[in-house]
């Protein structure tokens, strides 16, 4: 399609998924399951899990009165504008203003240079009605940082932008298809006005007087709608890795290269030590991702929990989780759907594999909902505090209890003396928790040299990065082993689910030695012994690889991938994907008589003479 095709086939998707969900009706978890099963970006996304939660998040009751009855039966479609032209990561930064006008009670709204357009939202560029503005608050002439504001763009009767207002789409991205059918869009104000009462004023107020009333809660009440979405965005990047594991191991299944003496049947790939121990990881990963996803939302859950009763204790816990395992997980899963492509070969560069669109349009994971780097970066603030505040008598809980053990943590050796140690989840744990523990530790001492603290966080900023993902890692594999250690239904699955457990925590010990080793929280002779270990996993999950991704229950239309089919007809299937190409269309192609043609006969003629 198109790139005018694939938007206006979206917008009927999405219409037509809305309808299906009113008249069936569906509930929330259905309409979640379509969403997944319609497979494209679209404006739904940014209305349902951005708008309305930012109206409910930061409205007054009588603001969600009036805008969430019309939101909820979309007939206003809204999107998330935070991110200009030249500010996304910081959100302190941005430079569109919304000044106050005592005289009419208005908020004038303005981009007062060219990068203070808003630039990314999606939505934006075409769709939305409405949209919640990110701008600085100005009143008397005082700037009080950013705040939120509901903003009409567009006319309800003809759709034309509204005076004062200049929008349109930002333009294609990357891929063909893929994040394309997203009207990600720019957007500027010129000295646009609005009610007083549309700014979002749960949190901090503007008086009739003009007089700022601001919070009495913590102002990254704010930010909230982002950690609500970067804690989805864990469970989707197990969705994502589980697809692509589920083509390249279905694939790998079928395909078969080299290890026949005299013609007789060639080994399957997946039979190669070397493609097990590129491909196991990433199965472990899907169901890693998964239980944390599971256990990210229970977090995120408590906290909405006990923010509706005023107890703020856990919301830094809650935003150093959500932040760090959306960029560990969405990095992991970038980096595995391309690596489920090459696990491929060559049939995996082919369109027709689900690859290619699939890494297309899930790669911006890594960047939308915060920077990857600059969220972790997140997380190592907030290992840092608890680290200095160690030994002040105020205990560190939920995923930092375990720096509560420090001194036992900061000089434990290993215990591990054989491979099979490696299958203890106590000794497994603590090796984890001794590398997070030491390298925060050892950023900690290093930042303490520094008699600017700021300027120490700066220098040591790639340090910090490692000792934030180094924790990740830790929270993902303790709740993996909190999984195992629950109700699993079949001794069989719980088996399976341990070796994949502890191939997770193995192959994680393999790809970063380097700390783990000058943590000194393994030897080198423990290293091998897990390496010894993380063979003999492979070996127990190869016969059952195959239903292990059996069991995400994608189907081949869901799928999309001429590889990973149920049925393993993989040849044919490719020759019939072949010659459906408009190439194939002519036997001569388009072009010949112009191009090829002459050229021949010119070689031809020379050829002659
Ligand atoms: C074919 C295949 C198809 C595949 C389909 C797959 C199927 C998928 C199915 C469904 C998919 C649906 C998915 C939904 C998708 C939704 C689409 C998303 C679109 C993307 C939208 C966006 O990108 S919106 C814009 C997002 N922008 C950002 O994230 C900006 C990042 N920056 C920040 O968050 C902040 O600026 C900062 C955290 C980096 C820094 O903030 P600031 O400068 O204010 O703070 P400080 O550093 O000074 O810190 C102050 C203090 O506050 C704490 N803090 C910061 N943030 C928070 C927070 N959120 N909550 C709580 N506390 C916070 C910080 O830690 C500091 O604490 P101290 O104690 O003072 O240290
Ligand atoms: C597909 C897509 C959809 C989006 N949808 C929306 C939307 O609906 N609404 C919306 O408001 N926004 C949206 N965005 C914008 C998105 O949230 C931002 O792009 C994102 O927050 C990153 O910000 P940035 O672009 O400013 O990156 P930058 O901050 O400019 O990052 C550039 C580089 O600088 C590095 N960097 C930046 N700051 C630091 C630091 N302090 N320390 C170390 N390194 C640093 C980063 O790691 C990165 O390598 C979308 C973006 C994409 C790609």
């Amino acid at each position: 399609m198109t790139r005018k095709e694939l938007f206006k086939n979206t917008l009927r998707k999405s219409v037509h998924a809305w309808k299906l969900i009113n008249e069936l009706p569906l509930s929330d978890d259905e309409s979640l399951m379509l969403r997944h099963f319609m497979d494209q970006p679209g404006f739904l996304d940014l209305h349902w899990r951005m708008f309305v939660p930012a109206i409910k998040g930061q409205g007054t009751e009588e603001q969600k009165q009036k805008w969430l009855p019309l939101a909820n039966k979309m007939q206003i479609i809204g999107c998330y504008a935070q991110t200009e032209l030249g500010h996304g990561s910081n959100v302190q930064g941005l430079e569109t203003t919304a000044t106050f006008d005592p005289q009419t009670d208005q908020f004038i709204l303005h981009s007062p240079t060219q990068t203070s357009s808003k630039w990314w939202p999606g939505g934006l560029g075409k769709v939305s009605t409405h949209a919640v503005i990110y701008a600085r608050l100005i009143t008397d002439g005082k700037d009080h940082g950013v705040h939120g504001f509901i903003v009409q763009l567009r006319n309800m009767d003809d759709h034309s932008p509204l005076p004062g207002i200049t929008i349109g789409d930002i333009g294609v991205k990357f891929g063909n298809g893929a994040y394309n059918s997203m009207d990600n869009g720019f957007l500027m104000f010129d000295k646009f006005c609005i009610p007083r009462d549309q700014m979002l004023m749960r949190l901090s107020k503007v008086t009739r007087e003009g007089k700022y009333v601001p919070s009495d809660v913590p102002r990254q009440l704010m930010y909230g709608t982002m950690v609500s979405v970067r804690q989805t965005i864990v469970s989707n990047a197990s969705i994502a890795m589980a697809r692509a594991v589920c083509i390249a191991t279905r694939y790998s299944a079928v395909r078969r290269q080299f290890g026949s003496q005299n013609g007789g049947i060639e080994t399957q790939v997946i039979d190669y030590k070397t493609q097990q121990n590129r491909l196991f990881p990433l199965l472990a990963s899907a169901y890693a991702f998964r239980f944390v996803g599971e256990w990210l939302k229970w977090l995120y859950t408590d906290v909405t929990q006990r923010l509706e009763a005023s107890d703020f204790a856990t919301l830094p816990e809650a935003h150093a989780c959500t932040a760090g395992l959306k960029s560990m997980t969405t990095s992991a899963t970038s980096d595995g759907i391309e690596e489920c492509r090459k696990l491929c070969g060559g049939h995996g560069y082919l369109w027709c594999s689900g690859l290619p669109e699939l890494f297309a349009v899930y790669v911006p994971a890594c960047t939308y909902e915060g920077d990857n780097v600059v969220l972790q970066l997140q997380v190592a603030r907030f290992l840092m505090k608890t680290v200095s505040q160690l030994g002040s008598g105020k205990a560190p809980a939920g995923t930092t209890a375990y720096m509560g053990r420090a001194k036992h943590l900061l000089q434990c050796r290993s215990s591990i003396r054989k491979a099979e140690d490696w299958l203890n989840p106590a000794m497994v744990l603590e090796t984890f928790e001794a590398r997070a523990l030491r390298m925060a530790v050892s950023c900690a001492n290093n930042l303490s040299k520094f008699e600017n603290q700021e300027q120490g966080f700066s220098e040591l900023l790639a340090d910090l990065v490692e000792a934030a993902i180094a924790h990740c890692q830790l929270i993902v594999v303790s709740k993996f082993i909190v999984k195992l250690e629950g109700e699993i239904k079949g001794k069989g699955v719980k088996n399976q689910l341990k070796n994949l457990c502890y191939i997770y925590a193995l192959h994680l010990i393999h790809k970063h030695l380097g700390d783990f080793l000058s943590t000194n929280s393994i030897t080198s002779e423990q290293a091998s012994l897990a390496n010894h270990q993380l063979r003999s996993l492979y070996t127990q999950v190869r016969p059952n690889a195959v239903a292990l991704v059996d069991a995400f229950d994608y189907t081949d239309h869901y799928l999309g991938s001429v590889l990973g089919r149920y049925d393993g007809n993989v040849y044919p299937k490719l020759f019939e994907e072949a010659l459906k190409d408009p190439l194939n269309d002519t036997v001569v192609p388009d072009g010949y008589h112009e191009y090829i043609r002459p050229l021949i006969k010119q070689h031809l003629r020379s050829a002659r003479l």
